[in-house]
């Protein structure tokens, strides 16, 4: 019995991991910077590590060959995600795609939003619209540099984003009754926090960190601005929709009917349905491209050197006649070094969105209990010394020369995007509205800090959430120096 008791104790094993307090576990060593706290834990712990967070077990992943265990060898006992309370109340109760469960509904709206946007044809479709809209920026901060004012980088470039989500998601142009990026932001935010809520379900009504009072406030007011979109969307007569058919009369066209037809589970569309894909597309799409232009832009401001090796790859390979165009992307590689050392250093999503684990599973001998909770730490894995040397806390563009590392989720040393089963489907996208705006205002102006601000005195302080932007924002001033 002895025996017997001893494998069963064995057969239990978890991760290692730091004690926990009653109650809360270890909700209490996060902080304000989770990310950072997790790092240094797993530095002592390992890169599979277990903490209890509340009630959830939870495993906290921090390295490569860990997150490939999890993303890629075992994708489908973790390609979960856990229900959470921000995801009741902004995904309608988890039905978008980001936060649904993994299956059948869940293959059949990303598939329904891959076939709208993200294949080769749909991502050149939107060229147009992303040219136009960059060059309105274009044209409102040569404007700015003829009486050398200081501009507030983070929010231009925040609005541009929105301007191109607007159009391409909502099909139409932003509405000034909404205040659309703000909401965003403040989603963002509240779904990467840690909700007591979800941990701690018994304390979860005492709303101690005042997060389910924000919820509900943000998702009435994105509830309102959905519902006002919808009903203009209705009150387009059919045959005006003939000539111009956009994402939401599709899926309004799609309404009550089933999206599937040959699988065990029917699945029908209604409004809820509908208004959590759209929420969840604006948001996955907005904050994201224009966080890592944020970042990449900070890094080229505090490294002049770097600037100056961009710019002269840009004037060299499009002369200073005239604009970049998205075209030239392919052959900009210094360009795609230096979004993917943005990306290294500044994971948009520090732990991916969270994945939970749908089977009981014994990993590198650990047991893993069903319905855990997965954090992958892509920060982390982004600045570990015993993968990227010595120099890892440094920008440094050039450590991708000569390496074939891409950010397409197959090299788990980078992987911003995630990758497997629940990956970002908007990949490509993403990459392209970065590239070409950073390429674009690289190009077309000189930068500067404002009030002769020592580059070296930068601050890079980051403001934790599902994405983790600036804590204040980038402002600089630009030099127009194109001769047309
Ligand atoms: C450079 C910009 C972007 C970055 C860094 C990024 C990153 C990510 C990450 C880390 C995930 C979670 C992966 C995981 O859980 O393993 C994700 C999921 C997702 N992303 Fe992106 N993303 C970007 C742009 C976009 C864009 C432009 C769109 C859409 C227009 C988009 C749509 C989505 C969706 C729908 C999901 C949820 C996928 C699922 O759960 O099945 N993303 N993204």
């Amino acid at each position: 019995a002895l025996l017997w008791g001893k494998q069963y104790k064995n057969a239990q094993k978890q991760p290692p991991g730091p004690l926990a307090l009653p109650i809360i576990g270890h909700l209490h060593i996060l902080g304000d910077l989770p990310h950072r706290a997790l790092e240094s834990l797993a530095k002592k712990y390992g890169p599979i590590m277990f903490l209890r967070l509340g009630n959830v077990p939870t495993i906290v992943v921090s390295s490569p060959e860990a997150a490939q265990l999890f993303l890629q060898t075992h994708d489908t006992v973790f390609a979960g995600r856990p229900n959470v309370q921000a995801a009741k109340y902004l995904s309608y109760g988890s039905k978008g795609i980001a936060f649904s469960q993994y299956g059948s509904y869940w293959r059949h709206i990303r598939k329904l939003c891959t076939l709208q946007f993200f294949t080769a044809s749909k991502i050149e479709l939107y060229a147009p619209l992303r040219k136009e809209e960059l060059g309105l920026l274009v044209k409102s901060l040569k404007r700015a540099a003829e009486v050398h004012e200081v501009v507030d980088l983070s929010g231009m470039v925040m609005d541009l984003n929105e301007d191109i989500t607007c159009k391409m998601i909502l099909g139409r142009s932003k509405d000034a009754r909404f205040d659309l990026k703000d909401l965003i932001k403040e989603a963002m935010s509240l779904i990467g926090a840690f909700n007591i809520a979800d941990y701690v379900p018994l304390l979860g009504p005492l709303d101690i960190q005042g997060l389910t009072r924000r919820l509900k406030k943000t998702s009435k007011v994105l509830d309102e601005m959905l519902e006002t979109i919808i009903e203009e969307h209705e009150q387009v007569s059919s045959v005006e929709k003939e000539h111009h058919k956009d994402f939401i009369d599709k899926l309004l066209s799609l309404m009550h009917k089933p999206i599937n037809s040959h699988v065990e589970e029917i699945h029908v569309l209604d409004k809820t349905n509908i208004k959590a894909i759209i929420l969840d597309m604006v948001a996955a799409s907005f904050e994201t491209s224009a966080t890592v232009i944020e970042w990449a832009f900070s890094e080229l401001l505090k490294h002049p050197r770097v600037m100056k090796n961009l710019q002269e790859e840009l004037k060299s390979a499009i002369g200073m006649n005239k604009m970049v165009e998205e075209t030239d992307l392919a052959k900009l590689n210094y360009l795609d070094m230096v979004v993917k050392e943005t990306l290294r250093l500044h994971p948009v999503a520090p732990f991916l969105v969270p994945h939970e684990s749908m089977e009981d599973i014994r990993i590198n001998g650990y047991y893993i209990k069903k319905k855990s909770r997965i954090i992958v730490n892509a920060w982390a894995i982004g600045r570990d010394s015993k993968i990227w040397s010595e120099n890892v806390e440094k920008f440094y563009p050039e450590r991708f020369i000569d390496s074939n590392i891409d950010l397409k989720g197959h090299d788990f040393q980078l992987i911003p995007f995630g990758s497997g089963r629940r990956g970002c489907p908007g990949l490509q996208l993403g990459l392209i509205t970065v590239k070409f705006i950073l390429a674009q205002l690289a190009h077309c102006f000189e930068w500067k800090l404002p009030y002769d601000m020592d580059p070296e005195d930068l601050d890079m302080d980051e403001k934790f959430g599902l994405s983790l932007p600036r804590a204040k924002h980038l402002m600089a001033v630009p030099t127009y120096c194109l001769f047309s």
